[in-house]
């Protein structure tokens, strides 16, 4: 059976896979490790309330049989004190198993979200680039929460509830074994039709969530675009979409509500079924003097205790089996392996890495069926600012992401000072590579956070003079509060050229030997474009550039050109020899003065 939820059809078949299970399910346990002595100590104390909780009838047993019959008041006051004493115990190792049970399940719980950023960073860009933030954030709020479900319910409940039916059916065993053996046929009749009503509601209970999740995705949807759907008169078309999603998360919960029902009565049912036997059977040896009064009294009440908490764990296992199956996903991303190996141990000192790239023979693609370049051997001289141009998809990023090593070459190697690129630890390379891009981030705190994001040990100094390297002390001073001024999100209350501005004091305070800017100024006009110019020229005293240009113009005052045309490097040297020698750049130029003159010159 499957339901139509929205657009997609979401198979009930998918609560039974079972062939990724165990790996999951080891996986998921794995995260147990760290608190193993916290674990013992949660059985332990849970045991010991147990066995506490579970003897109280065994102490009612013998008020009954021997204080009540006897009429031994003085018996009777010892049972009551022997009765409060253990009522203490027990709850002191409940308040422990409680306190343990929470920490093992936030603690686990904020271990695997540290391991989610940790592989992200692990994967790095070539994952951000095949995979939509959607999934990733979906990856965090669902799986996320299934985990913290798996920790919160199923797990300790099925430790918890398989002791409690342990010690309780030893208790049982204690008052007569006939009674005990009737608790089989009982609970095989509940296994004969009870999981099945567990898979439905546990099925339908999950459809539920997701459902109203995307209920409310769509209302906001539907909130957010108003004044598109009046003007367009789309209204009855918003509300016939909204309907289909209502519908189903109305069914959905009609179905679970039905079979959450179904499952408790069929429950009682058969365990009560069971009582009328542990009734029929406990009266014969009564009046046979096989079993005493109190004997049976305690022993109606482990029975019901024992199946209740018997037929839950079907329930808890039936819910974890279908929580571990939703969480795959996020195993097979732990699984995933990045594309570039990273390597740790660092082997350069600190600031030594100079810049002097050399390509030889490289090839590279991002997929298996399409070369995106083939056979580059170039230099890129350090301490010198090379600028890579060509027209549109001819590659010019690409080779800047393997320069940055945020992809391995398909064939063919990159030297870095003389070392395999590959060689570099991960630390080495990015202390020794700062970015300038035309959009990057500003986090909505106050200025000064976002330039230490640079180098987060700086001292307060070091922040105000890289602010006045990078021409932006001035403006930064006129502001309210000034290096402590809020900038609001993504530093929205700055303007363009302020805030690239900003992007270069944190440059100057990370002080990275190689600078690679992708046609970082374009989106300016010319006054901010000439203002962060002037801090970029700072900026580059000393440095190795690496720069991605669009605009020609731009590039004059360079020392090394690399003209690239569909994925190869078609030309090399300064700009003036280059436009000298009257071929692929000097077209360039040529083309891009006729479409600046609108194709009149
Ligand atoms: N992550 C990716 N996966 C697959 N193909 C890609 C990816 N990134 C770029 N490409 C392809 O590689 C080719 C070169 O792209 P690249 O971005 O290096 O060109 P470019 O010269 O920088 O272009 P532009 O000047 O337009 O930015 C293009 O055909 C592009 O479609």
């Amino acid at each position: 059976m499957s339901i139509e939820v929205g657009l997609k059809k979401i198979n009930e078949e998918t609560v039974k896979r079972s062939y990724v299970f165990w790996p999951v399910y080891k996986w998921i346990l794995s995260h147990l490790r760290p608190f193993l002595l916290k674990v013992v100590m949660f059985i332990f104390c849970g045991l010991v309330a147990t066995v506490i909780e579970l003897a109280i009838p065994k102490l009612i047993q013998h008020f009954i049989d021997y204080t009540l019959l006897n009429k031994q008041i003085s018996q009777y006051i010892k049972v009551l004190g022997y009765l409060f004493v253990l009522v203490i115990i027990m709850l002191c190792f409940q308040i422990g198993s409680n306190i343990l049970e929470r920490f093992i399940r936030e603690e686990s719980s904020k271990e695997v979200q540290f391991k989610i950023l940790a592989q992200l960073r692990r994967l790095g860009i070539p994952y951000f680039e095949k995979t939509n933030v959607g999934e990733i954030i979906s990856i965090f709020n669902n799986e996320v929460q299934i985990f913290q479900e798996l920790f919160r319910r199923c797990i300790p409940d099925i430790v918890k509830y398989s002791i409690i039916v342990i010690v309780s059916v030893y208790f049982m065993l204690t008052i007569d074994y006939r009674l005990t053996l009737i608790m089989i046929p009982s609970f095989l009749l509940y296994y004969l039709l009870g999981p099945y009503f567990e898979r439905k509601a546990t099925f339908y209970g999950q459809q539920l969530v997701e459902n109203k999740t995307r209920v409310s995705d769509k209302l906001y949807e539907s909130l957010s675009s108003l004044r598109e759907l009046r003007a367009y008169s789309a209204e009855e078309w918003d509300l016939a979409r909204n309907e289909r999603y209502i519908t189903a998360w109305v069914s959905n919960a009609v179905a679970h509500d039905l079979f959450a029902f179904m499952r408790g009565s069929y429950r009682r049912f058969t365990y009560h079924l069971g009582g009328i036997g542990v009734f029929l059977l406990g009266v014969y040896l009564i009046k046979n003097e096989q079993l005493s009064l109190g004997g049976f009294v305690a022993f109606l009440f482990y029975y019901f205790f024992t199946m209740q908490k018997l037929t839950a764990i079907v329930t808890r296992f039936t819910e974890q089996k279908l929580l571990v199956t939703q969480i795959e996903r996020l195993y097979q991303f732990m699984s995933l392996s990045p594309e570039v190996p990273l390597k740790r141990e660092n082997t350069v000192k600190r600031g030594m890495i100079k810049g002097d790239f050399r390509l030889i023979d490289l090839d590279f693609q991002y997929n298996a069926d399409r070369k995106i370049l083939s056979s580059i051997t170039v230099d890129l001289p350090k301490g010198k600012r090379t600028a890579i141009v060509g027209s549109s998809g001819s590659g010019k990023t690409t080779i800047v992401k393997l320069l940055s090593r945020f992809y391995k070459p398909t064939n063919g190697s990159i030297f870095l000072d003389g070392k395999d690129i590959m060689d570099y630890s991960e630390e080495d390379l990015r202390e020794s590579i700062g970015y300038f891009f035309q959009e990057f981030y500003l986090f909505g705190g106050t200025i000064k956070e976002n330039i230490l994001f640079g180098r987060p040990s700086a001292t307060e100094q070091e922040v105000i003079d890289a602010g006045k390297h990078a021409y932006c002390h001035e403006f930064i001073m006129e502001l309210p509060d000034q290096y402590n001024s809020v900038i609001g999100e993504r530093g929205i209350k700055l303007s363009g050229g302020q805030r690239q501005r900003i992007a270069v004091a944190r440059l100057f305070l990370k002080n990275p030997s190689i600078i690679i800017l992708d046609e970082a100024t374009s989106a300016l006009d010319t006054v901010s474009e000439n203002e962060v110019k002037k801090s970029l020229d700072m900026l580059y005293k000393g440095r190795t550039i690496i720069a991605i240009a669009h605009r020609l113009s731009t590039i004059r005052d360079y020392d090394h050109i690399i003209v690239m045309d569909n994925g190869r490097v078609v030309e090399t040297g300064d700009y003036q020899t280059l436009l000298e020698r009257k071929q692929v750049l000097y077209e360039l130029v040529s083309n891009e003065g006729t479409d600046k003159n609108g194709g009149s010159s």
